[in-house]
């Protein structure tokens, strides 16, 4: 019988919040559901009125489910209040307070904040609020109008408490897992870069700050690999952007194959990536640009992109310096990058205090 779901759901775009409409559609089935069993119930409990009632509120979940199916939530919040309203109305005042059908409608509260407007579930929550007092102070005033027995009673109260506490439990389980899953997107929203899957620029800068002070306080070394792609413009140029993004994919890969799990990756601008290798000095930074670069020279970017592309990167290389910021130790390999391009690219150079030129195929 009575929803939860139903219960607040409240007109907001049904794109905007698709799995609270999903979460509503199937509440609409588990009510539907419970209400067919209290059809059974209640004839054998002698009350034909509850029972014919609960054939109503099937009917009414069936449309709603449906309605919510053809997007018409407006239409299915409607079905579904006044079920609930009506159903628990009709429960208390027919066989008494007792019954437990009251409890239903506190099943709108939590409800009615997560779908609706603030200003809304306020509104909607005062209204609920006069209806159940209102009950509850006329079931003072007025006996049972169908009475069952205590047996009966009791029976049809733990019925209903049971259910409340299950579906109390459901929508506490969906709310939880709808607000999980909500901050782990805005986490990676707010870290990765949405074409690579990769690192943004502003969390590699805090990883790296962390990394520095790890240094600073141990003397454990950390390398970095600023690595641009070569000519990436005329790629876009010549072959459009699609083929370009398929070419930042293809370097991503390749990166992630040729690095350690450890190492950190991010896209660093536009056609620049930046790796952060914990525990590896210059030297391993330079083997390690230099694998990328090889490995870059083999990579199947006819299987990427459909083309038979010839791809290669520049790189600089540092680590960090005893009494340096980050600021310094990325500049540093940004001048060897600098020098790398102006060498000829597709090359490694290191960022050292004594700068030096290494690998090139040119
Ligand atoms: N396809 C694609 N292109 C991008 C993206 N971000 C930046 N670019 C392009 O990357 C190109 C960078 O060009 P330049 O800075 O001139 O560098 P380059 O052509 O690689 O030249 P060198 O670095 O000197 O070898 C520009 O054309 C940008 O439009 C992206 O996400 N996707």
């Amino acid at each position: 019988m009575e929803s939860m779901s139903s219960s607040a759901v409240r007109e907001t775009s049904p794109e905007r919040r698709p799995q609270f409409w999903q979460v509503a559609r199937r509440c609409c089935q588990i009510a539907g559901s419970i209400d067919v069993a209290f059809f059974f119930l209640f004839h054998l409990l002698g009350s034909p009125i509850l029972a014919w009632v609960n054939v109503v509120s099937v009917a009414m979940y069936v449309a709603a489910y449906h309605a919510l199916g053809r997007r018409r939530n407006r239409l299915a919040v409607g079905l579904i209040w006044t079920e609930v309203l009506v159903h628990a109305g009709l429960g208390t005042v027919l066989i008494g307070w007792e019954s437990g059908f009251h409890y239903y409608l506190l099943m709108f509260i939590p409800a009615l904040f997560v779908s609706a407007s603030l200003r809304g579930a306020v509104i909607a929550l005062l209204v609920l609020w006069g209806y159940y007092v209102g009950l509850d102070v006329l079931m003072w005033t007025i006996e049972p109008l169908q009475p069952v027995t205590p047996g009966a009673l009791l029976a049809v109260h733990l019925f209903n408490l049971s259910v409340v506490f299950a579906m109390f439990s459901y929508l506490s389980f969906f709310y939880l897992s709808m607000v999980t899953s909500a901050s782990r997107k805005l986490r990676q929203l707010a870290t990765t870069d949405p074409l690579t899957g990769l690192l943004n620029r502003r969390h590699m800068t805090d990883l790296a700050e962390k990394e520095l002070a790890r240094f600073c306080r141990t003397g454990r070394p950390a390398g970095v690999i600023l690595l641009d792609v070569d000519h990436f413009k005329s790629i876009n140029d010549q072959f459009g952007h699609d083929v370009g993004d398929k070419v930042l994919l293809g370097i991503t890969e390749v990166l992630l194959a040729q690095l350690r799990k450890q190492d950190q990756i991010a896209r660093w601008g536009g056609e620049e990536y930046l790796a952060l290798l914990p525990e590896a000095d210059i030297g391993i930074a330079r083997e390690s640009a230099e694998r990328i670069r090889a490995a870059l020279r083999n990579y199947d970017w006819r299987k990427a992109t459909g083309l038979d592309l010839t791809v290669t990167i520049s790189a600089g290389v540092s680590e960090f310096g005893p009494g340096e910021d980050l600021r310094a130790t990325i500049t540093r390999a940004d001048r060897a990058l600098y020098r790398a391009k102006a060498e000829g690219r597709n090359r490694v150079a290191m960022g050292g205090v004594v700068p030096e030129l290494a690998g090139s195929d040119s």
